[in-house]
């Protein structure tokens, strides 16, 4: 796992890197997307090139980590339509080049499945970009997730649905209970794993995830049995990190033509 202390401008520019030379070098690259405040400005910086520098994102597919249950098909806080608002549409990507698990679905055990072979179909995700919650999860694999799991139903923590109440106006009984999400096991199937983290509210799922033991309370903690998995903090969420030095000079260490 290497762990990239910097401030939130130059994570956001670094996870583009990494996803740029992904299409550079495969342009029908499978992008694993995620919702939350984490990844906007990586999105952000993906738009800009795109427009400014001519990233291509035509045959590139992208594949949600999560969504609510049976929030309205236009609101605003579905997933589906925070993924087109803040970066499919920006990259002029089509409708059907994304895809999410179906969250409004009649039969959800049945979508979660269908959902599990679309992105098997497209030969897995190359990188997946992650936030993690201030309980540890990944997605919305919440304490006591199987380390194993697949897509599914899942039921929200209440400390969850407190932390996205802000994305609901502050109100959390606006804030769905459930939830469908691909798994950890899903997740740790794609080729690389770049999670960001910003803010001292992170602090501990960050320490817990890089040196905590491996288990389903700090769900995120599986990620250290990935064989590339990159975490890219800013100062406050490294700040409880015990080995935040090393981190720090490795990093500085690093030849210039490595990248992520
Ligand atoms: N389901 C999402 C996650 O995919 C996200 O990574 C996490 C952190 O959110 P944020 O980046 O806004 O802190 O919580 C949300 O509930």
């Amino acid at each position: 796992m290497e762990v990239v202390i910097a401030p939130a401008g130059r994570l956001a520019v670094l996870a583009a890197n990494a996803i740029e030379a992904l299409l550079r070098r495969k342009p029908d690259a499978v992008l694993g997307l995620a919702t939350g405040s984490s990844p906007l400005r990586v999105y952000d910086e993906l738009a800009r090139r795109h427009v400014e520098a001519g990233l291509s994102f035509a045959q590139a597919r992208g594949f949600m980590l999560d969504e609510y249950v049976d929030l309205p098909t236009d609101h605003h806080e579905r997933y589906r339509n925070v993924i087109e608002r803040e970066i499919a549409s920006r990259v002029e990507w089509a409708p059907e080049q994304v895809s999410g698990p179906d969250g409004g679905a009649d039969d959800l055990p049945a979508a979660c499945e269908a959902y599990e072979r679309a992105i098997a179909a497209a030969g897995g995700v190359d990188l997946q970009l992650l936030g993690v919650g201030t309980d540890g999860h990944i997605g919305f694999n919440e304490p006591g997730s199987s380390l194993a799991s697949r897509t599914r139903i899942k039921t929200l923590t209440h400390q969850t649905r407190a932390d996205n109440a802000r994305f609901f106006g502050g109100d959390v009984d606006l804030v769905p209970r459930h939830c469908v999400t691909q798994g950890l096991g899903t997740i740790m199937a794609a080729r690389h794993l770049v999670l960001l983290a910003t803010g001292k509210q992170k602090a501990e799922a960050v320490h817990q995830l890089v040196e905590g033991p491996v288990s389903a309370m700090w769900p995120a903690s599986v990620m250290q049995l990935h064989p590339h998995a990159t975490v890219l903090v800013d100062d406050a969420a490294a700040s409880r990190l015990q080995l935040g030095d090393y981190y720090r000079q490795t990093y500085a260490d690093k030849p210039s033509w490595q990248g992520l």
